[in-house]
């Protein structure tokens, strides 16, 4: 299975966000880290993703045919939830269950105090989402997102709310939930490290294009740091795991 997005092109009145962006083939378990300046235009291609599907679906296909709305978990930017509902019950809403009775609902009660727990956050389960702290709604959005078992996860700045322990707990869950499921990721984010530690392969987005693509290694180098986001920095190895250094002096 493989997830193919091609030729996608986006305005926004005559600013050009996007032009006629096509991604290699993401394969079946792969996890690709979409970074760039701010206003590059990764999440406008991500809600793209799903507005197209309705619009265009030939653009965007898994497994070489159109991807369904339905087999897509979303996570947006600054997710907050505002409905007036515990986080057990807007799991339960989110669930597509094609029944009423009271034994499926049961069903689905477990399954998201199942998910929840092995997010390890089984104790915002009966909490109001509208009390849920910045950090606390990004975990949630993430089991909302994984609910219904998507083949394809669109994560944006998954971790920008999170404390350093979540940060980890997210997207080791991510990880093993795509070695389980071979499901296709495409993350946004800014932190470079989070990027080279967890991605398979690194899609860089700049004035509208494709200006890099591959593994993590090869892509996020000083080179590039300097061409894309104008920042000296240097790359040093710690247990063999590479890590990108700032250099603060010089901000251009
Ligand atoms: N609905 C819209 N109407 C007009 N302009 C928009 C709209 N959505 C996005 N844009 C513009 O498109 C550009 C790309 O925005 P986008 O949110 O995709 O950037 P981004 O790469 O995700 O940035 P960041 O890293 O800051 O989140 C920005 O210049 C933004 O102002």
């Amino acid at each position: 299975m493989s997830l193919d997005i091609k030729n996608i092109s986006v305005t926004f009145g005559d600013q050009t966000v996007l032009q006629d962006l096509t991604l290699p083939t993401i394969h079946n378990g792969e996890m690709v880290a979409l970074i760039g300046r701010n206003g590059a235009g990764k999440s406008t291609l991500l809600r793209q993703m799903t507005m197209l599907l309705k619009q265009y679906p030939e653009q965007i296909q898994y497994a070489h045919t159109p991807l369904q709305l339905n087999d897509i978990g979303y996570l947006p930017q600054e997710h907050r939830i505002h409905a007036n509902v515990t986080v057990l019950e807007l799991l339960i809403t989110t669930m597509n269950i094609h029944s009423t009775s009271l034994i499926a609902k049961q069903e689905c009660a477990e399954l998201g105090l199942l998910l929840l727990q092995e997010m390890g956050v089984l104790h915002l389960a009966n909490k109001q989402c509208m009390d849920l702290s910045g950090g606390e709604s990004q975990m949630v959005g993430l089991a909302q997102a994984l609910i219904n078992n998507p083949k394809v996860l669109l994560l944006d700045e998954p971790t920008s709310a999170l404390d350093m322990q979540n940060q980890l707990r997210l997207l080791n869950f991510v990880r093993a939930y795509v070695e389980r499921t071979g499901a296709c990721v495409i993350m946004v984010i800014h932190d470079l490290n989070l990027a080279l530690q967890y991605a398979d392969n690194i899609a860089v987005l700049h004035q509208g294009e494709l200006f890099d693509y591959g593994a993590p290694n090869h892509t996020v180098t000083p080179e590039l740091i300097w061409d894309v986001f104008n920042v000296d920095a240097h790359i040093v190895k710690v247990e063999n795991t590479p890590i990108v250094v700032m250099k603060t002096q010089n901000v251009h």
